[in-house]
Formats: C-alpha cells, structure tokens, sequence
C-alpha cells in the first residue's frame, strides 16, 4: 500500500478562497476590515521566515497587517505596553506575539496580557479553558488546521483511536483537547504519548490517527505505525541548508517508509505549516466578526 497524501498546499488554498470570499463580504455589507497585529522580538531567522508569510497571507486576502519587529534587547515593561496599546486599538482583531521569546522576558506574562478576544493564537489561559471545557474559543492555529484536514479529507475520528506523541501547550494539549471534544464532533479516543512514556510503540501502534508532534527529525518510524492508519506530522526540523541557502525541513515522521505502511499521510514542507498560517487568517476573521458582532 502507498499512502494518500494530505496536502496541506493544497487545503490551505481552498480555505484562503474562502476566507477572501467572507472579507470582500465583510468589507462590503458591514465596511469591516480585519485587522493583525505582528509582534517579533530578536532576529530568529526562523521566525523571520514565519511572520512573513502571515504578512503576505494578510496582503494576500484582504487583512490588515501592521507588523512590529523589535529588537532582541526589548524589555518586558516595554513589550507589554505595546500590548496594551494593541488591545485598546480598534484596528486591531488579532495580536500574535511570535514564540519563543528571548530569555528575559516572561513568556506567560506576555501572552496573558493579550486580550482574550484578540488572542487569535489560541494561547491566552482564558481560550484554553474555554477549549478544554468544550465553549466556543479562539483554537490554537496549528491543532485548528490539523482538525481542518481531517475533516477535508474525510478522516473520521468519530470513536477513533487518536495517538498524539508530544504534550507541548501550542500543540500537543491542545489537539488533544479538540479531538476529545464530543460537542464540535470529534469525539475521539485519545491517548497523549511524551518522552516518559513506556514503550511508546505499544500506543502508536494501535493509534487509527497518529498525530506526531516530538520536534525529533523521522521519530516515528514505520514499525510504530498500524497498517492504515492516517499520520499527521507536525514536526518542522531543519536539518541543514541547501548550498543556496535555503532550509531544509524534515518532519518527526519517516515519510518515506511510513508512507508504505499508512492509508493517509502529510507531507513536510506542504503539509501542516500551511494550515496553521491558513487558520491564523481564519482566526483574524472570527475575531473581527465577534468584535463587530457579526455571526
Ligand atoms: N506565536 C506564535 N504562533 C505560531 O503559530 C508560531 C510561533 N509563534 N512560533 C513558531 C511556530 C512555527 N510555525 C510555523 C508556521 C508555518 C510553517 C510553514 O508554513 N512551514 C512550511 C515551510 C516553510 C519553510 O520553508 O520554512 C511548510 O511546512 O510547508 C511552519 C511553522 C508557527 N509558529
């Protein structure tokens, strides 16, 4: 068997289609403009690259960006006014604080300062209650898009055995959290995977959807993955450059030799990078709507 491949290329167009469709609708029955905020402490190159393709992403649907690039010796006092002044700024729906920050400042502080309502993140406590407690929330952008391709690609987790490998707060908690939810649908068996865990092939083994966040290049190897399942890998290692420059990516999964064993997999690069940027759009557009009061 080779698996079937769930590009994230390609449903990321589809939902950018869509969302151009609701703000053109947005700007011309109610003249609302979404707008985000970008925030980027230090010169990461990484994080350089990320910010600029949310920039473009605005540009490219309709959203307005206003962008803060700081510099790496920013203190805390200074970062966080800059989030008052944001909060209380009408042109802006979303705020997005690129993570990690540099050391000296206190990252929890900072992203609790964001208003619940522009968080469009998903990582202010507020919203990860209202997650976990099953309310309507602004979702993280990364576990928001792995939900969108499922769901595109028909994968039911309807009683599913689901196996997340990694429990970091921006991804791993909150997939988790999403697909266990019974209301919005998902309603799955899930089982959270870490690096305590005993024999961690004996869980990915019997996972239906093995969702691979470690941040470890070809973690999962093809023996820890059950015959059909579908593989979602969130990994994004860089593993060297090209002689040009560029980064090379490579995911926590073996694509090559899990791809033979899997009924569905995704791609990295292609895969779930170009959701999470996709639903960070969607998020801007949400935020603006419940600002305006718009369902
Ligand atoms: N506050 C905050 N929010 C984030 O959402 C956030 C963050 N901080 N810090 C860093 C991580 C990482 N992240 C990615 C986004 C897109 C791709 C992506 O589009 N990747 C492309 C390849 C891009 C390339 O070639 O470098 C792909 O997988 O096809 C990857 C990673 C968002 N993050």
């Amino acid at each position: 068997m080779t698996a079937r491949i769930i590009s994230g290329t390609e449903i990321s167009k589809q939902i950018r289609e869509e969302l151009k469709n609701e703000i053109e609708m947005l700007r011309a029955r109610h003249h609302v403009i979404p707008g985000l905020a970008t925030v980027i402490v230090g010169n990461d190159p990484a994080s350089q690259t990320y910010v600029g393709s949310k920039v473009r992403a605005c540009q490219e649907l309709g959203i307005f960006s206003a962008n803060y690039p700081l510099p790496e010796e920013t203190s805390e006092k200074e970062l966080l006014y800059l989030i008052k002044t944001l909060n209380d700024d009408p042109r802006i729906n979303g705020i997005l604080v690129q993570v990690p920050l540099p050391k000296h400042i206190d990252e929890n502080r900072v992203l609790t300062a964001i208003s619940p309502d522009k968080d469009v993140d998903g990582f202010h406590p507020i919203n990860i209650g209202r997650l976990v407690i099953g309310e309507k929330s602004l979702l993280p952008c990364t576990p928001a898009g792995i939900q969108q391709m499922l769901i595109r690609s028909n994968v039911d987790t309807e009683g599913a055995e689901v196996v997340v490998v990694g429990r970091s707060n921006i991804v791993g908690k909150p997939i988790a959290n999403i697909l266990l939810q019974k209301a919005a649908g998902a309603n799955a068996t899930v089982t959270v995977c870490h690096s305590a865990t005993h024999d961690m092939a004996n869980h990915t083994r019997r996972a239906d959807i093995l969702i691979a966040a470690i941040g470890k290049p070809r973690f999962i190897t093809a023996d820890m993955v059950k015959p059909g399942a579908t593989v979602i890998d969130v990994g994004t290692n860089e593993i060297g450059k090209t002689p040009a420059g560029k980064r090379i990516l490579c995911g926590d999964v073996d694509f090559d030799n899990v791809k033979a064993v899997a009924s569905a997999i995704t791609p990295v690069p292609g895969g779930v990078g170009p959701m999470t940027i996709v639903m960070l759009m969607a998020n801007t557009v949400k935020a603006a709507k419940m600002a305006h009061g718009l369902k």
